[in-house]
């Protein structure tokens, strides 16, 4: 993924991440009765784990995609697997909805599914049914398995001139 589309980040510790995927357990848990769980990968797995303990659910399958960047847009996504059957009484979770193509091409292929992610930016958040929080669309949310700690100079050291 690149990043000069974006202008600001967003950094998610696991804590955070842990904590926002029970806020998104509780709004799921008033909202309907589940049969299953769909993760999306790869984004999806983590707060999927999340989720199902949450909601107790034991039956978990996965919808595998992969997306392709070009000139620094987001490009294709492909699907590398499916499910069978049209959705209906599973529960899809992905990590996030970005522009929304990748909730576009599984709402096509489970259009009676329901689909939530934990964040969501403008261009996607019409295309989830629930979500927890609205990032905006120039944002780089880091999440906590794609970033690891390191050393950052002191703020007075960072200053120009
Ligand atoms: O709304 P979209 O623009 O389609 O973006 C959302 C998708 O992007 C992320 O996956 P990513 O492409 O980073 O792949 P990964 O989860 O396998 O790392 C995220 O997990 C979503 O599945």
């Amino acid at each position: 993924m690149t990043e000069n589309r974006y202008q600001r980040t967003y950094p998610i510790s696991w804590d955070q991440l842990h904590r926002d995927a029970k806020a998104l357990s509780w709004r799921l848990l008033d909202k309907d009765f589940f049969n299953g769980i769909i993760a999306v990968t790869r984004g999806g797995l983590v707060p999927a784990a999340i989720i199902a303990r949450e909601l107790d659910i034991r039956l978990v399958d996965t919808v595998c995609v992969a997306s392709y960047d070009w000139q620094d847009q987001k490009g294709e996504v492909k699907l590398l697997k499916g499910v069978n059957g049209d959705g209906e009484g599973w529960l899809i979770i992905d990590d996030l909805v970005d522009t929304g193509r990748t909730a576009r091409l599984i709402r096509e292929l489970l259009p009676k599914a329901h689909f939530a992610s934990i964040y969501a930016k403008p261009a996607g958040r019409p295309l989830v049914d629930t979500y927890v929080t609205e990032v905006s669309q120039d944002t780089w949310i880091l999440f906590p398995w794609d970033t690891e700690s390191q050393f950052v100079q002191p703020l007075a050291g960072r200053r120009q001139g």
